[in-house]
Formats: structure tokens, C-alpha cells, sequence
């Protein structure tokens, strides 16, 4: 081992690398490793850009987006991901097709893991096979929850929302965080980033145990099938889920939690999880938070929203039926006050490139789904008919248009738990942004507010 390697473990055992260490032996370099190693110059660089630029007007802002939820302010640092509006996400500069062409892959498959997406938002390179096998190896090692956790998630109704229990057992995870215990002993400043580190590993290594339970418990038997450490996360989320002999689900949920981690900072669960992060609560907290952000309608439970409004669509209507069938059905939608879910975005003008990649899977695998076959016939008339109701500044489908529809033709049938996976997915995006937070010692988050009155007599005296 170099020299330069055993001083980095050294460093890193002293800032809380408990369960890392156990992968010294590896030959390439672990997660941590690796963010240790980036972490100096980049407090150098964002030291320097605020020296030199720091005093710098960016962009003015108007009164209509004070009131109009902010759109468009640019106000925040997040390095994992930058949407642009036509063309949509990229991870760290690579699109969802470079992800699917460069991310390692399971043995025999075909969609990127997941694992390598995290990576990737984490330090900005892509790694090499070994390193997302040992961190597949890391995540299932580190999977168990606390029997008190579980006793919990057995203990809720099967009616309180599987998104609720979700966000209830992340938030019992506290109980483990490494951050708040070493906060309460007085860590430095400076060390703040280990324990984040630690915590988030540990909080996303034990997502598949508590997702998994939550839908077993509710529409299975309650049985939860044991965490098999040979193997990847989303092969082990899908088997918890009672699907794991399917090896077409199985890569559905390799690219599935892929393209939902992470879409920049102003989304409501990335933002909420960056604000709850910035009072210093522990990853748990922060992803408790942002989960129930994403439990909206207009945010991650739009994936519901589309399922149970395509099945009452095909129970009101059928299926094989005319363009003009669909056209009537979308006006009655709006018509009767409500937003047709799965189109539209904050940001996005153009259909997002998350809704093509399951798309193309739907096309590669389910071709003659009858329920595909309507998404995609919805796919062709709802912008038109979005276009002419004129009020959508984007009448095209987004990511939660199409997720649904491909995994009630695995048989996961339940559209009230969908946005649970979409939440496994979210962790993976937005906690790497907090131990960066961590890392270049960010701010608590604190913007200004006035009351209407103030806002008057401020825009009367422009
Ligand atoms: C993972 C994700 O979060 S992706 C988004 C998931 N959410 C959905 O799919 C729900 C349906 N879509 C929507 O409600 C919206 O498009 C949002 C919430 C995603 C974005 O909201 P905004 O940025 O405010 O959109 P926009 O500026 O285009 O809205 C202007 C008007 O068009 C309406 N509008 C926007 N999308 C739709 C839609 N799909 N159907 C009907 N009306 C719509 C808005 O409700 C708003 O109406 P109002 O002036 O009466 O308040
Ligand atoms: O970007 C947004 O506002 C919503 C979205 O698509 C996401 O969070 O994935």
C-alpha cells in the first residue's frame, strides 16, 4: 500500500470510517477514499470563486417570482445534477443514455446500477466495476435495521400511507446517526462531512429492508426475505418485494432507481433536504424531510396519480379506442378543475428524458401491454390538448407519466406505494448533496421574507 493510501486510512478511520474499513483490503480505491481525496481542492476552489467573484450581480428578480414559488431564482449550489429546461437532467455533465452506455452493470445485464450513479454524484467520476461490486457489497453489509425499527414499521395500520411509513421509519433511524452522536460530543467543524458520510450509507443501505417491509406488511404476507450479500441493491430491493426471481423487474429497478435520484437543487424533496441539512440535523432527518415533500401529488406522487387515473381512464373508456375518445377524457380532466398528473414540470419545456428511458424499456420488453399501449397513445394527444387549454407552460409528460405503467405490468400492482421506490431512489441524489454541504461547511439556509404590505411599498418606491 502507498504511502499516500495508508495516510488516507489513517485520516479516515479518525473521522468515524467504522464500517468503511472493513473494505480496506480492496485493491482500488473505496467511496470514501475517494472523497477524501477530492475534498481539499474543492474547498480551495469554492474558497477562491467566492474571493474573487463573491460580490458579483447574478440576475434580478421579480415581484412575479417572489409570488410565483420562486421559479427561476437561481439561489442554490448543487453539484450532483443541472437540468436544462430542453434538454433535461444530466448527472455530473452525463445524460441518461451516456449513464446507460457507461455506468457499470450487473453480470448478464443491461441498465446501469445504481450504485454507480451514487458514485457518480458523489465525486464526479464514473468507477470502475470493482468499486460499485464493493459498494453493492458495502450496502448489503450494512442493510439490518434496528429491531425497534421494525417493530415499528409492523406496528403502523396498513391504511396510514406506505409514503408516511417511509418517512416514520427514516426518521427512527436517528436513533443510529453517527452524525448527531458525534455532534453531541463536540466534533470540529472541520470533521463534520465523516459521520454525514457514515450516516448516509448506512441510512441508504437499510432502504431496501424498510421499503420492503412496508409492502410486504401491507399487501403481502409480512414475511421480509433476507438481504443476500452476493448480490446488488436493486436486485435485493426486488426480491424483498417478492420479485426477485423476475430478472426483467430486476432491471427495471436498476434503471428505475437510476433516473429518479436526482434532478438539481430546487426540486421540493432535494431543496427540503438541503434546508433541513443546513440547521446541521443528521441525514436521517434530512431524508425524512424530503420524503414528505415528495409525498405530494405535485411532486413524486404524481406516479400514483397517473396509475390510478390511467386505470379509471381504461375503466371508463376501454381500451383499443379512438384518438378523439382520449381527447374527450383528457378535457373532461381539466374541465372538471383538476391537472392531468404526469405532464408538466417547473422546469422542463420539452418531454423529459426520464419518461423516454422507461419508454424505450416499455417498448424493448412490454410492447403489447395493453396498458402501455394507452400511456403511449395518451403520450401523443395530451400535449395537444395541454397546448390548447393554454394554461401549462409545459404540456409534456414527465418522469412520473410512465413509471407506473411498467411495474403494474411486473404485477406490482399497488399504485399507493409507488412513490416509496421513487423515495429509495430520491436518497440517492440528495444525500451525496449533503455531505458535500457538509464537506465545503455551507450555511444554515436562511432567506428573507416580507408581508405584503412591505412587499407594496418596496415594489412602489422601484
Ligand atoms: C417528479 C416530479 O415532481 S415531476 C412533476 C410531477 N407532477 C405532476 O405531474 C402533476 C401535474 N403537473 C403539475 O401540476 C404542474 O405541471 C407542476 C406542479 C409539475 C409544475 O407546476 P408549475 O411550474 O406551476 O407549472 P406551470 O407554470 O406550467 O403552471 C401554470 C398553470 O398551468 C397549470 N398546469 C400545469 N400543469 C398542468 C397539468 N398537467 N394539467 C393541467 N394544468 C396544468 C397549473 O396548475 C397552473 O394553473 P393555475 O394558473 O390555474 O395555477
Ligand atoms: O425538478 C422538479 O421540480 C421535479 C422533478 O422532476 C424531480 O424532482 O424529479
Amino acid at each position: 500500500m502507498s504511502a499516500v493510501r495508508s495516510s488516507l486510512r489513517a485520516a479516515l478511520k479518525a473521522s468515524n470510517a467504522n464500517v468503511s474499513a472493513r473494505f480496506y483490503s480492496s485493491k482500488t480505491a473505496t467511496l470514501k477514499e475517494t472523497l477524501a481525496a477530492m475534498i481539499p481542492e474543492q474547498q480551495e476552489r469554492v474558497k477562491a470563486l467566492k474571493k474573487e467573484h463573491g460580490h458579483k450581480v447574478i440576475q434580478e428578480v421579480t415581484l412575479d417570482q417572489v409570488y410565483g414559488g420562486m421559479r427561476g431564482i437561481k439561489s442554490m449550489v448543487w453539484e450532483g445534477s443541472v437540468l436544462d429546461s430542453e434538454e433535461g437532467i444530466r448527472f455530473r455533465g452525463l445524460t441518461i443514455p451516456d449513464c446507460q452506455a457507461q455506468l457499470p452493470k450487473a453480470p448478464g445485464g443491461e441498465e446501469p446500477l445504481p450504485e454507480g450513479l451514487f458514485w457518480l454524484l458523489l465525486t464526479g467520476q464514473v468507477p470502475s466495476e470493482q468499486q460499485v461490486r464493493d459498494l453493492s457489497a458495502e450496502w448489503a453489509a450494512r442493510a439490518d435495521l434496528p429491531k425497534f425499527v421494525e417493530e415499528l414499521i409492523d406496528r403502523c395500520p396498513t391504511t396510514l400511507h406506505p409514503m408516511a411509513q417511509f418517512s416514520l421509519a427514516v426518521t427512527a433511524l436517528e436513533h443510529e446517526s453517527a452524525f448527531a452522536k458525534a455532534y453531541a460530543k463536540g466534533i470540529n467543524k472541520k470533521e463534520y462531512w465523516g459521520p454525514t458520510f457514515e450516516d448516509s450509507m448506512d441510512v441508504i443501505a437499510k432502504l431496501p429492508n424498510i421499503a420492503g417491509r412496508i409492502y410486504r406488511n401491507i399487501y403481502k404476507d409480512g414475511k421480509v426475505a433476507p438481504i443476500d450479500k452476493s448480490q446488488d441493491y436493486s436486485y435485493n430491493l426486488s426480491n424483498i418485494l417478492g420479485f426477485g426471481e423476475n430478472k426483467d423487474f430486476v432491471e427495471l429497478m436498476r434503471l428505475y432507481l437510476t433516473i429518479h435520484t436526482d434532478h438539481e437543487g430546487g426540486n421540493v424533496s432535494a431543496h427540503t433536504a438541503h434546508l433541513v441539512g443546513s440547521a446541521l440535523s443528521s441525514p436521517m432527518l434530512s431524508l425524512s424531510a424530503a420524503l414528505n415533500g415528495l409525498a405530494g401529488p405535485l411532486h413524486g406522487l404524481a406516479n400514483q396519480e397517473v396509475l390510478r387515473w390511467i386505470e379509471q381512464m381504461r375503466d371508463t373508456i376501454g381500451t383499443g379506442v379512438s384518438d378523439e375518445t382520449i381527447k374527450d377524457y383528457l378535457w373532461k380532466t381539466l374541465n372538471s378543475g383538476r391537472v392531468v398528473p404526469g405532464y408538466g414540470h417547473a422546469v422542463l419545456r420539452k418531454t423529459d428524458p426520464r419518461y423516454m428511458a422507461q419508454r424505450e424499456f416499455a417498448l424493448k420488453h412490454l410492447p403489447e401491454d395493453p396498458m402501455f399501449k394507452l400511456v403511449s397513445q395518451v403520450y401523443t394527444i395530451a400535449p395537444g390538448v395541454l397546448t390548447e387549454h393554454g394554461k401549462t407552460k409545459n404540456p409534456y409528460p414527465n418522469v412520473d407519466a410512465h413509471s407506473g405503467v411498467l411495474l403494474q405490468y411486473y404485477g406490482l400492482k399497488e399504485a399507493n406505494y409507488y412513490t416509496v421506490l421513487f423515495g429509495v431512489s430520491r436518497a440517492l441524489g440528495v444525500l451525496p448533496q449533503l455531505i458535500w454541504d457538509r464537506a465545503l461547511g455551507m450555511p444554515l439556509e436562511r432567506p428573507k421574507s416580507f408581508d405584503t404590505t412591505h412587499w407594496e411599498k418596496i415594489v412602489k418606491k422601484l
